[in-house]
């Protein structure tokens, strides 16, 4: 298992680019004149107006968005004194987090020097460089004054992760974990191993929100840090050191409700656990093993509440859920510094993310209700989308109330309105589909599994767990394309074969489908046909009978063939009249929906309102809020055209059959997109901000827009999703991508699960149930 990680984690390392960062530009350098603007002589200009201005620096250059990354490698994660060469993997780690995370640029910055004064002197000399300096790794009790030096002589902020990230994290889990077993935070009993960067920082902010000093016991390699110890002692160290007899980590975690390990690997034995207090908090926080494993915890004490610093156990406290957000928040509003009331916005912040009521768009965010706040779930996932919206939000408004804030937001509404757009990109937007696929396993079927896309994007969902696929195709041609593209697929563990040529299903397949299509000019002869050869009849046959959960084609052909075949055995959903189909665009900025693109060429009022809410109920799925726009070509009533005037109808129909659904129309689409376009125009939109569910007049304007959206920006596509269907079928374009078919299978899936569960969205059948029992 460790050897497996270790080779997997070398070959991430160095395939198919070594590390794990590069640089690219924003701006294009295409043309002499490109040239001329980003180099000399263009570049004089801004270089002039900085020189006169140094605010201008933030406008017109990276720096306003770019961390220095800085260690010495004297305390790498809790490999010791490793060097700074041998730091770069963690560094460029740090960068990589900070960006994906966040959107902050980082250089990072390996320095050779172990002197905290030379080493301050070298990132004092960085501050034109830098936005902001994220010290991290290096050693106690130098990082202490290197952090300080720094603080005062540069005029950015200058924050250390392993003291501060770590500290804000084990705050809001330390408070957190409280509430859960019912202690006072003024009465709990606080053993700590380690004294260094991480411990001491912890400490100091527990004891600023309220726990006892005196009742914190602290020990190093060299046992209890006592009044009066004389060996390896120093000033920041002292500022624990107890009057007590007990020398020994063990005497110091007897009784105690809180161990909190930022020391090394296996320093907490379970016999010392089993002697702690009832109920005990154990954060175990070494990086990459920690004090102890939570299975031995569990060994001896089932009644702890345990967190770890790594991913692959619950309650993950790591300065991860900290330092991107943390900095985005500061750079955001220009911050000088990094404050006490920073820090304590960004504890409560996170601590409040893991207790809030989970609304059911939140819920289905995580994939089902499994994150309920408790003993397993202290503290946020890393992969909390809400983290960057509400601790970056916090930490910025800290920084404006607090007065370190060089460039304040106008409005911190409309700032985390722009936060919450960054966060639904395509990585965040799947996530939450992705995760509640992996949970309940469906059976999707693959009507052209012959397809190398198909095969591609198969070998992806088994070995992200997405789904149990059943490739529809030959044997023969499937295996040998297996073969031909080294795919690891293997026929009945990895996948379900049906091969139309040879299926012991065959006879009930047909029959089935002749019954079915009887009275539409299907005799037996051309139902043993169609089953015989056509793969969409196949796959959708599967799905009617049960043998498949889902069922995704259309990797070739027409889309209204594939939807033609597909609808004669599956039927629409109760209350549907008609089907219609929702692309999603993911671009650096934000998730947009649009439809109907491929199902019906035009639509009356009231298909145009009952595909609405359709599609807004399919939003709420990836755990967004849906903003829906009717768009025309008309603005609020300016012109009197056949499609405002169908918008408009169908605006009144939705605000009766969903008043609960932010929808405006009709407007134009810059109105949609733009609110402060819209608001000249029409100040009272129900709908406020910006949609992201554009409903288009036909399939033209539906299917035109979006593709051109597609290819002027640098979006990612998702779909088309299928939507209405009684069943989970769905039909994509010829042009999709391996990753477009890995996608539209997570959502095929949990649509799968929905029907099965029975907890599609209120659906159109009891809207309208419910406005007749209304009256
Ligand atoms: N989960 C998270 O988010 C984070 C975890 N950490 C982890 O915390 C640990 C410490 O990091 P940091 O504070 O930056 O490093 P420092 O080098 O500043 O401090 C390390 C401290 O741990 C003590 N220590 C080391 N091994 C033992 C041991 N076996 N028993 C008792 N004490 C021990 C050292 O004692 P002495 O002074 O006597 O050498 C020192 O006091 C690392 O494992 C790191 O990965 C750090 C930051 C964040
Ligand atoms: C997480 C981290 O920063 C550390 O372990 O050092
Ligand atoms: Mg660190």
């Amino acid at each position: 298992m460790a050897s497996d990680l270790q080779q997997k984690a070398l070959d991430y390392h160095r395939f198919p680019k070594a590390g794990k960062l590069t640089i690219s530009p924003t701006k294009p350098m295409e043309t002499q004149s490109d040239l001329a603007l980003a180099y000399s002589p263009g570049v004089a200009h801004p270089c002039l107006a900085i020189a006169e201005d140094e605010n201008q620096a933030a406008s017109l250059t990276a720096r306003g968005n770019l961390v220095g990354v800085v260690t010495n490698g004297t305390a790498v994660l809790g490999l010791g004194a490793i060097g700074p060469l041998a730091s770069k993997p963690v560094m460029e780690g740090k960068a990589v987090l900070f960006k994906k995370f966040a959107g902050v640029d980082v250089f990072d910055i390996e320095l050779n020097e172990r002197d905290p004064e030379k080493l301050v002197d070298i990132i004092a000399a960085m501050e034109p460089t830098f936005g902001g300096i994220n010290l991290e790794d290096i050693k106690a009790p130098e990082c202490f004054i290197v952090e300080k030096l720094c603080r005062e002589r540069m005029n950015i902020p200058v924050f250390h992760d392993d003291q501060h990230g770590t500290a804000i994290c084990v705050a809001a889990a330390v408070y957190n974990a409280l509430r859960v077993v019912g202690k006072d935070i003024g009465k709990v009993k606080l053993a700590a191993c380690g004294a260094g960067a991480a411990a001491l920082a912890c400490l100091k902010l527990l004891v600023s929100l309220g726990l006892p000093k005196e009742n914190i016991v602290v020990s190093d390699i060299h046992g209890v840090v006592y009044e009066g110890r004389e060996v390896e002692m120093d000033p920041y160290k002292s500022e624990f050191a107890v009057d007590t007899n007990m020398r020994t980590l063990s005497e110091a975690v007897k009784d105690a409700d809180i161990f909190l390990g930022c020391s090394g690997p296996g320093a907490l034995t379970k016999d010392m656990v089993a002697t702690m207090g009832e109920r005990p908090i154990i954060l175990a926080l070494a990086n990459p093993t920690p004090e102890i494993l939570p299975e031995e915890v569990r060994e001896v004490r089932p009644d702890a509440i345990i967190a770890t610093g790594r991913s692959d156990y619950p309650n993950q406290v790591n300065n991860v859920l900290c330092f991107p957000y943390l900095f985005r928040g500061a750079l955001d509003v220009g911050a000088t510094e990094i404050n006490e009331d920073m820090k304590i916005a960004a504890v409560k912040a996170i601590a409040d993310l893991a207790q809030a009521e989970q609304s059911d768009i939140v819920t289905k965010a995580y994939g089902g209700a499994a994150l309920s706040f408790g003993p397993e779930y202290l503290i946020p996932t890393p992969f909390d989308p809400r983290l960057y919206v509400e601790v970056a939000y916090a930490v910025a408004k800290a920084a404006m109330d607090s007065g370190v804030a060089a460039r304040p937001v106008d409005s911190l509404e409309l700032y985390r309105e722009k936060l919450r757009n960054f966060i639904y990109r395509t990585r965040f937007v799947m996530k939450p589909v992705f995760d509640k696929a992996r949970k309940q396993l469906m059976r999707v079927a693959y009507a052209e599994g012959e397809d190398e896309r198909v095969l591609s994007a198969v070998q992806t969902v088994v070995d992200e767990g997405l789904a149990l696929p059943i490739l529809v195709g030959r044997r023969k041609v499937i295996e040998f394309r297996i073969e031909k593209m080294k795919l690891r697929l293997k026929l009945d563990r990895d996948f379900q074969l049906v091969d139309p040529e040879d299926d012991p299903r065959y006879r009930e397949y047909w029959q089935a489908y002749h019954a079915i299509r009887e009275r539409e000019g299907v005799d037996p002869d051309t139902a043993r046909a169609h089953i015989r050869t056509n793969t969409t009849i196949i796959g959708a046959m599967m799905v009617h009978l049960g043998h498949a959960d889902a069922l995704v084609c259309g990797t070739y052909g027409k889309y209204s063939k594939h939807f033609n075949r597909v609808s004669g055995i599956i039927p629409l959903r109760d209350g549907v009249r008609h089907a219609s189909a929702l692309h999603l665009l993911v671009s650096n900025d934000r998730a947009l929906f649009f439809s109907d693109t491929q199902v019906r060429e035009q639509h009356t009022a009231e298909e145009l309102a009952e595909l609405t809410i359709l599609a807004a109920d399919e939003v709420k799925r990836f755990g967004i809020e849906p903003k829906v726009a009717l768009i025309s070509y008309s603005n609020f009533g300016s012109a009197d055209v056949p499609s405002a005037r169908k918008a408009q109808a169908a605006l009144k129909i939705i605000n009766r059959l969903a008043p609960e659904l932010s929808v405006e129309g009709e407007m134009k689409a810059d109105s949609a997109l733009v609110p402060e376009i819209r608001n000249t125009i029409f100040p009272n939109s129900r709908m406020e901000g910006a949609a992201n569910l554009l409903i288009m007049p036909d399939l033209d304007s539906a299917n035109i827009s979006y593709n051109i959206a597609k290819s002027l920006g640098n979006g990612i596509a998702v779909g088309p999703i299928l939507i209405g269907m009684s069943k989970s079928v769905h039909i994509t374009v010829p042009s999709v991508t391996v990753r477009g078919l890995v996608n539209i299978t997570a959502i095929a899936a949990v649509d799968a699960q929905d029907h099965q569960a029975g907890t599609m969205m209120h659906g159109l059948a009891s809207r309208k149930k419910r406005i007749k029992g209304d009256g």
